[in-house]
């Protein structure tokens, strides 16, 4: 029997196409999209990707850590945090010494990975390499996308990690069920605002992501760091490193009601690069020595053209 599903992706800059994903009974540890992606069927423990009902240790942990997550991200606690960070008035650092402090840290969020934040950093970005070798803005934009995680140090305030990590989701409106562990959403206190809890809350109908307040945490951190730093690295690049975590767009589809066209645009590659951010996710280690050279010199080189004040003036 062959499972087929419909799934979008980008073939290049600027076509949406259509691919179709065939299961086969044949091969029972992967599925492979026509594309020629390669979806693992189990992640670096041997679960699936993204399961947060399984009885594991780990999963209490993260149960705790979206409890809490859901409790404390409130319209009001999201919109000062990104006042206060948008000064850009933290710790001064470049991009490579940013992933290199991520290796202190292990993300509690995340059912798929126990390795250190540098691992997945190079594992992503050194997957999409491989199948986008042209597109280096790409490659920079995976290296980079989960920098934002430095929040967790204490140069950058030593942030709990419900305010850093986890799935993100908009705020100032209904909080929706597709969200992970929505259930803890009951004791937010925006839960019973009515100004804050219907479908629109505070926004109008297609008034665009860039206008939502989204929860607080490493990709809207790293948004502003990029954009406060005039990087111009492209639109798609932005976009991707603002909403990797908004899996209740990306994945289910949920408050499509936001998003204006661009946001449509945008959102093919923001599909095509969770591909690489969620299936990098594996035992196989990257060595670190071996392609820190590359990504130095993609670096360096976004440093001459592009990147200057994100390189200089990290935070
Ligand atoms: O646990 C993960 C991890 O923190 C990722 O960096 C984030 O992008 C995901 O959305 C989240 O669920
Ligand atoms: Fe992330
Ligand atoms: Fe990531």
């Amino acid at each position: 029997m062959t499972v087929i599903v419909q799934e979008p992706v980008v073939n290049n800059a600027n076509t949406a196409a259509t691919a179709t994903v065939v299961e086969n009974e044949n091969v029972v540890d992967e599925v492979l999209l026509l594309d020629g992606f390669v979806i693992p069927k189990s992640n670096a423990f041997g679960h699936n990707f993204r399961d947060y009902e399984k009885e594991s240790s780990r999963n209490a942990i993260l149960e705790e850590f979206y409890r809490k997550n859901h409790i404390n991200q409130t319209y009001e606690f999201a919109r000062k945090m990104k006042e206060q960070y948008a000064k850009l008035d933290k710790a001064r650092m470049s991009i490579w010494e940013c992933c290199e402090l991520l290796n202190e840290y292990v993300d509690e969020s995340d059912p798929d990975l126990d390795e250190p934040q540098i691992e997945h950093l190079l594992q992503s970005a050194e997957a999409i390499r491989k199948d986008y070798p042209d597109e280096d803005w790409l490659h920079l934009t995976a290296l980079i996308h989960d920098l934002g995680k430095v929040l967790l140090h204490p140069s950058f305030g030593a942030h709990p990690q419900w305010a850093v990590v986890g799935d993100t989701f908009p705020l100032g409106c209904a909080f929706d069920d597709s969200i992970v562990h929505h259930h803890f959403f009951k004791e937010n206190p925006d839960y019973e605002n009515p100004a804050l809890n219907t479908k629109l809350g505070v926004y109008t109908e297609n008034c665009g992501l860039d206008k939502v307040t989204m929860s607080w945490g490493h990709d809207e951190y790293m948004y502003l760091v990029a954009k406060g730093n005039n990087t111009t690295l492209p639109p798609a690049g932005l976009f991707i490193i603002r909403f990797h975590s908004f899996y209740a767009l990306h994945r289910c589809g949920s408050y499509t009601y936001l998003m204006n066209d661009e946001d449509k645009e945008m959102l093919n590659w923001l599909k095509v690069f969770n591909k690489y951010d969620l299936y990098s996710k594996s035992k196989v280690r990257i060595n670190v020595e071996e392609v820190k050279p590359y990504y130095l010199s993609l670096i360096q080189k976004v440093y001459i053209y592009i990147y200057i004040y994100i390189y200089n003036y990290m935070i």
